[in-house]
């Protein structure tokens, strides 16, 4: 069957959360299409690291099964990480269910982690290569699910400040205007990856980036985009400077953000609002605020977050690894 299910996003759309049942428990958990290990907070933590969070209980699961030496251990971009122990039990997403999901009960997790009190854990839904799980690596929830959706598909519907949805086996077109532009995506990486080649600012002419390539990461806050990207963005917001302290670019929060539109696979332009690159206010009179387009290395992997998200609607085939977008309705 099919499964749909809210993406509730934190204050100032930091990230977005959505209900999980595992083993009969209901937890709010962080969906992550830039990594593929689904685990979660739990009784087996410290107290310390419980307090505040949604913590699943494997005793009280009558489902949940112990891997046997199985353990994990992840790492992100960011710096911040998770690591414990593994089982199997039964996972369900908004009705679509897998009945044996490894499920990775964390012993140790990093600060940005405990104290995010409302995100009880990840579910990793990039391709299963990634997975972390020693020492036989396991499947993520989509790739264990796939076999039994109507369609091989999930789609994201994320909204700024407001909720949202994922979707399991079905594409809602009435969820996106006009049609869907497919692209397709190498899987080598083991990311939703595709090239991304051209942008364009505001209603400027579009310029190349040779060789651009990107990941689609709803794990990902912000739009980490080439630094000529970057630079040509910000050249036209009157005030904006790189700004060391805070550590990326800001600007006057009154500031007029242009549009950024991005090629997507050569197929498709997606055209990425300019409010939502006013990403947050730095100073608490709201005097100068935070781009929510950042700069990563150049000729680097650029990472298309949250705030592309935002404007765009999209559905992730994993039956022949593409990617589907249009704005959303
Ligand atoms: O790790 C990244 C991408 C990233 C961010 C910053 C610098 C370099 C690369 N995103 N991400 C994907 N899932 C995540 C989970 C937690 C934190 C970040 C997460």
């Amino acid at each position: 069957g099919t499964g749909v299910v809210t993406a509730t996003p934190e204050q100032g759309d930091v990230e977005y959360l959505s209900p999980v049942t595992i083993g009969g428990q209901t937890i709010n958990m962080d969906f992550d299409s830039g990594s593929s290990d689904l685990w979660v907070f739990n009784t087996e933590l410290a107290a310390g690291s419980q307090a505040g969070h949604s913590n699943f209980n494997p005793e009280t699961s009558t489902t949940f099964q112990l891997l046997q030496g199985a353990s994990f251990e992840i790492s992100y971009g960011d710096g911040s990480g998770a690591a414990g122990n593994v089982g199997t039990d039964t996972v369900n997403i908004g009705g679509a269910t897998v009945t044996n999901q490894a499920v990775e009960l964390a012993t140790a997790v990093s600060s940005s982690f405990v104290q995010d009190t409302q995100s009880n854990g990840l579910v990793g839904l990039a391709f299963s290569k990634l997975n972390t799980i020693k020492p036989v690596q396991q499947k993520t929830f989509f790739d264990n699910a796939i076999a039994t959706l109507p369609i091989p598909v999930f789609t994201a519907d994320l909204r700024h400040a407001a909720v949202g949805a994922y979707e399991f086996g079905n594409i809602d077109s009435t969820k996106f205007n006009g049609s869907l532009s497919w692209t397709d995506v190498n899987a080598t990486s083991g990311f939703w990856q595709f090239s991304s080649q051209q942008f364009a600012v505001g209603t400027g002419p579009t310029m190349n980036l040779a060789g651009g390539q990107a990941i689609a990461d709803t794990g990902t806050t912000l739009m980490i985009a080439d630094p000529s990207i970057v630079n040509a963005y910000y050249s036209q917001v009157q005030g904006a400077v790189n700004n060391e302290t805070v550590g990326g670019v800001t600007f006057p929060c009154a500031a007029q953000l242009p549009d950024l539109a991005v090629d997507i696979g050569g197929n498709y332009m997606a055209t990425v609002r300019g409010d939502d690159i006013n990403f947050s206010p730095v100073d608490a009179a709201g005097t100068t605020c935070f781009g929510g387009l950042q700069a990563g290395t150049a000729g680097g992997l650029q990472i298309y977050g949250d705030i592309m998200f935002k404007s765009q609607f999209v559905a992730f085939n994993g039956g022949n690894n593409s990617i589907g977008m249009a704005p959303h309705q």
